[in-house]
């Protein structure tokens, strides 16, 4: 279904991915998809009380992410307009299975699997690996109320399913091809030089 190279960055939360697909989509002329979070009714309310919240919170995801990717192969992918995304579709599976569990679980992946399989899915992802540190020092720059008290154990599980889930991009059958980044020091906004070596391993997938 894919026409026209579809490039997502992905990454635990705060590790720079909606920077670095804002900072590429710029310098190589990439249609930019970007994640809602501001019109997110739900979040900070998941982020208040998260067994309460969290299917609203996932089902709403899923399909914000459905239209916004229903809309980028209409807009640009169809018409053989390259595309970076600062989300890969899957990170709706690695939250869910996170957030939810018994019936409800069950009933996610059902709805993941059904809304997801005729979706454009990307050529190649840029995977941002950072460190709790380093996470939690940019959410707090970036200062989201609802993001302050973010609880450690969460977010060092994500870390640990991104892991897991990048491992299985590289090892599926055909690979994925996966940029990785490694951004406790490898500094995108801070260094020129690191950007253009990442803009040019980007280059690669889409001339
Ligand atoms: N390489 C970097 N060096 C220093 N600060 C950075 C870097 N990348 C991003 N930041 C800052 O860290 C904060 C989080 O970045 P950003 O919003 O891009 O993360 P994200 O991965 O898209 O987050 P989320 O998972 O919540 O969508 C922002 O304040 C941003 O300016
Ligand atoms: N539970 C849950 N499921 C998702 O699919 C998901 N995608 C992003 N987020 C959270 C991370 C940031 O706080 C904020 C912005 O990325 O939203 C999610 N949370």
């Amino acid at each position: 279904m894919n026409t026209a190279p579809f490039i997502a960055v992905e990454g635990p939360i705060g590790a720079g991915k909606t920077t670095l697909a804002s900072m590429l989509s710029e310098k190589l002329s990439l249609s930019l998809v970007k994640e809602i979070v501001e019109e997110n009714p739900f979040l900070d309310k998941f982020y208040d009380d998260k067994d309460e919240w969290s299917f609203q919170l996932e089902m709403f995801f899923l399909c914000n992410r459905y239209k916004q990717l229903e809309d980028t192969e209409k807009k640009y992918l169809h018409h053989h307009m390259p595309v970076v995304s600062d989300y890969h579709i899957y990170k709706n599976l690695i939250f869910a299975e996170r957030t939810l569990e018994g019936k409800k679980l069950e009933k996610y992946r059902k709805i993941y699997h059904l809304l997801t399989e005729d979706l454009p899915k990307p050529n190649v992802i840029i995977y941002i690996r950072a460190s709790l540190p380093t996470l939690l020092e940019r959410i707090k720059k970036r200062g989201r109320p609802f993001e302050q008290e973010m609880d450690k154990q969460y977010l060092e599980q994500l870390i640990n399913d991104y892991e897991a889930a990048i491992k299985q991009f590289k090892e599926s059958d055909p690979p994925m091809p996966v940029i990785e980044i490694n951004g406790d020091q490898e500094d995108f906004v801070i260094s020129e030089a690191v950007f253009n070596r990442i803009a040019d391993q980007v280059k690669e997938y889409i001339e």
